[in-house]
């Protein structure tokens, strides 16, 4: 469920919202995201853990505008970041570092010490190495660092190759086999306090049956360490809850939130969730304008200004989203087109094969472009990124100015001479 819908004109809103209206406020592309529904969809998660102690740390890679993880922020959600970069909007946003958690293979020297002077809430550790390192910064410091492993339990989540983290040859987290050995080796190491245990298995899962196998391996494993002496506080589930694109019927949290609780039984554990996509994804709107329509003997091609610059999802994972006309009143005739972008790649399409009535000009929306869109743009072909807007009612907020041509190059210089 989201705050996008057409109303009795025929056109389509974004809560209270006139997107016709805001497109041509801020031009296109724009990302449009809903205040209602990104605290609709986390309070579905706070909800479903209900009485149970838990933490919702959202993935902040899905869309760390500052304004969509200051909504967040106000309802006391944590955060899960990947990078010091992350941690800062964090911070900049008003989040609380001590209900941070890091993720992530690559945490670098200077990235940990200042987690660690932020005081966030626990590293999930990915490998052996990683601990010796946590474990010296920490020593240096005159302080103990909170870890997690993340445990890789070797489970298919089902999902595209590309998003999916929990099998044995990803490169994330400890494999399950060894996972009990290196507890030891951590709980040994003077400098780290072992709390929790973490797995993520990957992103738009569709079915429950992936994460509980994967909750159920790591519950034998936390009886396992308990045997040994080490008594962790906090499972950590990851995210990847599935959302609906197209014809999904990914579980709701409630559903998720009550098997786990099952298995939870009277172990005095702390849940954690990383929900990223879940949260964000039908939350926004990509609004993009027609440029030219351009029939062909073998496909027809609507070119709009929206490109796989903004919005590189069907480009990279041939991802599927729904482009709908934002004033469904206009006369057009329709036809079956693919709506690529003007970025000089075959690859760059938004949709393929898609039955549109519409005309140069019309403004077209993408849904679900809330989470992993504008995080993962970029100016290939010099195309500055587009702006955000937050709606919230009947107002809308710009949330991040376009980006300006002149930031493109700036850093950048001529040599020197001739
Ligand atoms: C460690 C970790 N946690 C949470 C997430 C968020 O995943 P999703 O957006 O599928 O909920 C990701 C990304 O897949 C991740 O790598
Ligand atoms: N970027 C991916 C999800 C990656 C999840 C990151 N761990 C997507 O758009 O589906």
């Amino acid at each position: 469920m989201d705050y996008f819908n057409y109303q009795d004109d025929g056109r389509l809103y974004g809560e209270a919202c006139d997107l016709t209206r805001l497109a041509e406020q801020h031009g296109t592309p724009l990302y449009v995201y809903s205040r209602a529904t990104l605290e609709r969809h986390w309070r579905a998660f706070d909800q479903a853990a209900g009485e149970v102690d838990h933490l919702i740390c959202y993935a902040v890679k899905a869309n760390s505008n500052l304004a969509v993880l200051n909504v967040l922020a106000r309802l006391g959600s944590g955060f899960d970041i990947v990078s010091k970069g992350e941690l800062c909007r964090v911070i900049a946003a008003g989040g609380d570092p001590r209900k941070v958690v890091f993720s992530g293979v690559g945490k670098r020297v200077d990235e940990i010490r200042f987690a660690l002077e932020q005081q966030i809430f626990c590293f999930n550790v990915e490998s052996v190495a990683e601990l010796e390192r946590i474990n010296r910064v920490a020593g240096e410091m005159g302080v103990k660092a909170p870890v997690s492993i993340r445990v890789n339990p070797d489970i298919d989540a089902g999902t595209h190759p590309y998003i999916s983290t929990g099998l044995k040859e990803n490169k994330f987290g400890i494999p399950i086999d060894q996972a009990q050995q290196i507890y030891r080796q951590a709980a040994a190491l003077p400098h780290l306090e072992v709390n929790g245990v973490d797995c993520h298995i990957g992103s738009q899962l569709t079915e429950l049956s992936p994460f509980l196998e994967a909750v159920d391996k790591l519950l034998a494993l936390i009886d396992a360490l308990a045997e040994d002496g080490i008594h962790v506080r906090h499972l950590d589930v990851g995210g990847g809850l599935g959302v609906r694109y197209d014809q999904e019927a990914p579980p709701e949290p409630s559903r998720y939130a009550e098997q786990l609780k099952a298995r939870l039984q009277d172990r005095n554990l702390t849940l954690v969730f990383e929900p990223g996509r879940a949260i964000a994804a039908n939350a926004g709107v990509l609004l993009t304008r027609v440029e030219h329509l351009k029939p062909g003997e073998a496909k027809n091609f609507a070119i709009v200004d929206a490109a796989m610059n903004d919005l590189i999802r069907p480009a990279l994972y041939s991802a599927w989203q729904a482009i709908i006309p934002v004033d469904s009143t206009l006369q057009r005739e329709a036809a079956v087109y693919d709506v690529v972008g003007p970025v000089c790649e075959t690859g760059d399409f938004i949709g393929k094969d898609r039955t549109l009535a519409i005309t140069e000009g019309d403004l077209l929306a993408v849904r679900s472009a809330g989470a992993y869109g504008f995080v993962m743009a970029s100016n290939y072909n010099s195309r500055p990124r587009a702006a955000e807007v937050m709606v919230d009612g009947e107002q809308a907020f710009v949330v991040r100015e376009r980006e300006q041509l002149t930031e493109l190059w700036q850093g950048e210089s001529l040599l020197p001479g001739v």
